[in-house]
């Protein structure tokens, strides 16, 4: 069974004049596979992570996550699913700066409705992962870029999705920290997690099992590798 199954999948958003962000895509992506999407900039990118993610919802077409077609989910379906399957890394970490390297992770598990008694050996665990144990009680915003991007990682994988989506994740990084999130990413995909990752850098493009480019809503044809 495929990860991520897309078929005909388009989005038009509904403004004056409407716009038609995606127009037809079909994607397929399998468990351990990792995946960068190219494209310009307005191709449809952010749309097309959106709906992989569960963030917003295909105009028309099939989005099947794990087997499950999610047309017709409510809200809360949708959070529950997202909550136990998905995990993503942005270009900005969104790491909560007034809250301890820990807590940062401890706040995803509670989020996700891990119990209590499982917490702690996750969070501990993670954090050796990504080599961020020793600033375990550190500040949030005391944590160098490349700090923060393995905090953000961490905070991705910790409920321990199967899908990892990732929105330019090493575009602000320099090429030790990039090498590092990579690394990471490889690690979950080993695992079997499916990485699907848009990205600008060709350092994350070639590192890639491969790569789609979205033009103007679709899938360019021939250039999946
Ligand atoms: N909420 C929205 N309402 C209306 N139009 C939108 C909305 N979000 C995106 N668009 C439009 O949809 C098209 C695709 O946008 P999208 O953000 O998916 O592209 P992108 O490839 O991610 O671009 P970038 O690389 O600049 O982030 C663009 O024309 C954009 O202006």
């Amino acid at each position: 069974m495929s990860v991520v199954e897309v078929r005909d999948v388009r989005r038009t958003y509904p403004t004056s004049p409407p716009v038609h962000a995606l127009l037809g895509v079909d994607l397929t992506v399998a468990a351990g596979e990792r995946t960068a999407i190219l494209g310009q900039s307005g191709s449809g990118k952010s749309t097309l992570l959106n709906v992989l993610g569960l963030l917003d919802e295909p105009t028309s077409g099939t989005y099947r996550l794990l087997g499950e077609d999610t047309a017709g989910y409510d809200g809360a379906a949708r959070d529950r699913l997202r909550s136990r399957a998905l995990g993503f890394v942005f270009q900005e970490s969104h790491v909560l700066g007034h809250r301890t390297v820990a807590e940062n992770v401890l706040l995803k598990l509670v989020a996700a409705a891990v119990p209590r008694s499982e917490r702690a050996p996750l969070v501990a665990d993670v954090l050796h992962r990504v080599g961020l144990d020793h600033r375990a009680d550190a500040l949030g915003r005391l944590l160098s870029g490349g700090e923060k991007q393995r905090l953000a990682v961490a905070r991705a994988v910790v409920t321990q999705p199967r899908l990892l989506l990732a929105d330019e994740p090493t575009g602000n990084l320099d090429d030790g920290n990039a090498a590092t999130v990579l690394d990471l990413f490889d690690e979950q995909a080993r695992a079997g997690v499916a990485v699907v990752v848009i990205t600008h850098d060709p350092r994350t493009a070639s590192w890639a099992d491969r790569t789609v480019r979205l033009v103007d809503g679709r899938i360019e044809p021939g250039v999946e590798a």
